[in-house]
């Protein structure tokens, strides 16, 4: 049973990313998420045995920490209260979800077609992966589903530096390709960035806090069409502009099946 159980856990995928979860079903991945779901309750009982590496709790990346800057966390706060809170009076649902962030999308993949088991299993979240609190990428992201978009608070810390005092233009788009492409998978499932396209059209200073305005514009087939708007906190300010194309793919794509 332990055993069934140990090699269960090399194969499933602790740490599915939430941008796939609600439309896993609906994917190739299916089959994988069974072999999640059937070990993780295989393990259920031994959750407080130590399972490292196989642990089945993931570090939330969006959750405020003591770097956040007092207009970060009222920014947050602001769509943090419209989020999904069943009130007493109304049994109501808010229509805005606070999107959990982890530092790993793929933690196990069968087969290694590209990348060895060493590789795979160091792999993590590009935005995620500098431990220091407020360093790089600090960020939420926040998405009503209903009016299918997406907006994110960023706070760009020292280490993103491009101008003096001021954040890379691809640390910028970085952001842009994962708030655009976290609202793309929620609609649609596994995406993939195919075009982006971008205007920037003033500096951010490094360690102010931003909003990223995220937008559908129109699905085709399996085009995904997203535009995106940076600005300062009250949108009084312009920093940035684009749109962007993603390509709804089966997870096989990427694994060589
Ligand atoms: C949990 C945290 C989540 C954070 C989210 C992060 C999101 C980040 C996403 C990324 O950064 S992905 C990494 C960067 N992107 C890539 O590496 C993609 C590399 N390119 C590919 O793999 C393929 O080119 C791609 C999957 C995008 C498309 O290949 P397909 O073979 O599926 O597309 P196909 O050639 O069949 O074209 C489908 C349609 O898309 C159109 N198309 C494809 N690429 C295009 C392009 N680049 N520009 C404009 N149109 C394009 C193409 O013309 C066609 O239009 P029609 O259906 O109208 O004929």
């Amino acid at each position: 049973m332990l055993r069934r159980c140990f090699q269960a856990a090399l194969r499933f995928i602790p740490h599915w990313p939430a941008l796939y979860q609600d439309v896993v079903s609906q994917q190739t991945v299916g089959k994988s998420l069974e072999i999640w779901q059937t070990a993780h309750w295989n393990t259920r009982g031994l959750s407080k045995m130590s399972l490292w590496p196989f642990s089945v709790k993931s570090r939330d990346f969006s959750q405020p920490n003591a770097s956040w800057s007092a207009e970060m966390q009222d920014v947050y706060n602001r769509y943090n209260a419209l989020c999904e809170a069943e009130t007493e009076e109304s049994g109501k649902t808010g229509t805005w979800r606070k999107l959990p962030s982890y530092n790993r999308t793929l933690k196990y993949v069968r087969g290694g077609v590209c990348l060895s088991k060493i590789i795979q299993s160091k792999s993590r979240l590009f935005t995620r992966n500098i431990k220091d609190l407020g360093a790089a990428f600090e960020y939420v992201v926040f998405l009503n589903q209903q009016e299918k978009r997406c907006v994110c608070v960023f706070q760009p810390g020292h280490l993103l530096e491009g101008p003096p005092g001021h954040v890379h233009g691809g640390a910028i788009a970085t952001m842009i390709d994962t708030v655009t492409g976290t609202l793309a998978g929620y609609l649609a499932g596994p995406v993939m960035t195919a075009n982006l396209n971008i205007n920037y059209r003033s500096p951010v200073p490094l360690g102010s806090v931003v909003v990223l305005h995220s937008a559908l514009d129109r699905v085709e087939g399996k085009k995904i069409f997203v535009s995106c708007r940076v600005t300062s906190t009250d949108e009084s300010k312009l920093h940035t502009e684009a749109t962007a194309l993603f390509i709804a793919f089966k997870m096989g794509y990427l694994f060589g099946s």
